[in-house]
């Protein structure tokens, strides 16, 4: 089989692509930037399968050809603005990438080949600030932010191109799902790379926002294989893909620091400039959907997804370290 990625280079392509070329497929990756983060180059020495595209996924003249020139039999649309606080302040681009992108896709996949298979990146964040818990996919659309209104729009596209045309496209209801890959500009990558800084002595304090909210984490390597099983259903259909458990804030960073032995209360400050103007209070998902018709269910907890980040930022940290150390001697 063939697959295209877009958003190859965030942490969902990296796990996706890896996924898809040990099932034995071609894979070819649509990249915002010439520049391949480490992960995925490294998947790229060991697979000849693997093909990488640099293009931006608002030029419908790019993603023609990228479909034109892959053949694919199916197309993950990882490619996003995925950051909803700074929807506020980019509101355009958000929804130039997150809705018009997969518009374009499936405008393209109606006139090239309708026999394409379509899957695209949702997100909780369409039930809004005070959703009724935990969320199914029937639960209403309350989308607060311009990030959650864009991934609502194209959630609404697939649905129509569905229903209209016939076309196998689905939508996944993605609940957070982390990972090694995160940066820092979301909550977990900020959090374990901050303790990491912490026990080598090059930090003190940890600005955070809003402690109290909670959401539903997951593991992104195991929230992908849901998505390829969406693909290989005999009908298309939308899925809830969470954990079902919920923590708070407060709870992920007490977790990360006790795990290396740490009180978290001695480092983090709560920094008012870092709260959103909108931010949903609690999100938890029941993926009983996912579970009955894909066979799907997580297998790492929250546990065990904040010690495997937390232990891959320490390491991470020492190899910059020793880096940066032999690059002065
Ligand atoms: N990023 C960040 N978040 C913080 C901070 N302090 C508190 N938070 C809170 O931590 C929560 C998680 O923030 P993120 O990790 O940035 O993720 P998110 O906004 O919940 O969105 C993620 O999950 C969605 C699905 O539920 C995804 O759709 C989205 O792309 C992203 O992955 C939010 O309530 C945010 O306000 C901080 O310093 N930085």
């Amino acid at each position: 089989m063939r697959v295209l990625v877009t958003g190859i280079g965030g942490q969902d392509g990296f796990y996706l692509a890896q996924q898809m070329l040990h099932q034995g497929h071609d894979v070819t990756g649509i990249l915002r930037t010439r520049a391949v983060p480490l992960a995925l180059s490294e998947l790229q020495t060991h697979s000849s399968q693997l093909q990488l595209l640099t293009g931006d996924v608002t030029d419908r003249d790019f993603l023609r050809s990228a479909i034109v020139a892959s053949a694919p039999d199916q197309i993950y649309n990882l490619a996003a603005q995925s950051h909803v606080g700074e929807s506020f302040t980019s509101p355009v681009p958000t929804f130039e990438v997150n809705t018009l992108a997969p518009l374009y896709l499936l405008e393209l996949i109606r006139q090239i080949d309708p026999h394409i298979r379509f899957f695209q990146a949702c997100s909780a964040e369409v039930f809004g600030e005070n959703p009724p818990a935990p969320q199914t996919e029937t639960t209403p659309f309350a989308p607060a932010s311009p990030y959650a209104v864009s991934k609502a729009s194209a959630f609404w596209l697939v649905e129509s191109y569905r229903r209209s045309y016939g076309l196998f496209a689905c939508s996944a209801i993605l609940y957070n799902h982390e990972s090694p890959l995160r940066d820092e500009s979301f909550l977990s990558g900020k959090v374990v790379h901050a303790i990491a800084r912490i026990l080598q002595g090059r930090q003190q304090t940890l600005a955070l926002g809003n402690l109290d909210v909670q959401r539903d984490w997951g593991f992104a390597g195991d929230y992908v294989e849901a998505m390829a099983l969406m693909l290989e259903q005999e009908q298309p259909t939308d899925y809830v893909i969470a954990s079902g458990q919920t923590y708070s804030v407060g709870e992920f960073v007490e977790a990360a620091f006790g795990y290396v032995g740490l009180d978290w209360r001695q480092y983090v400050v709560v920094d008012a400039k870092l709260l959103r103007p909108a931010d949903a209070q609690l999100l938890r998902g029941d993926a009983g959907r996912a579970r009955r018709q894909l066979g799907w269910q997580p297998r790492l907890d929250f546990q065990m997804l904040v010690e495997l980040m937390v232990d891959a930022a320490i390491k991470q940290s020492k190899q910059t370290a020793l880096s940066a150390a032999l690059g002065e001697s």
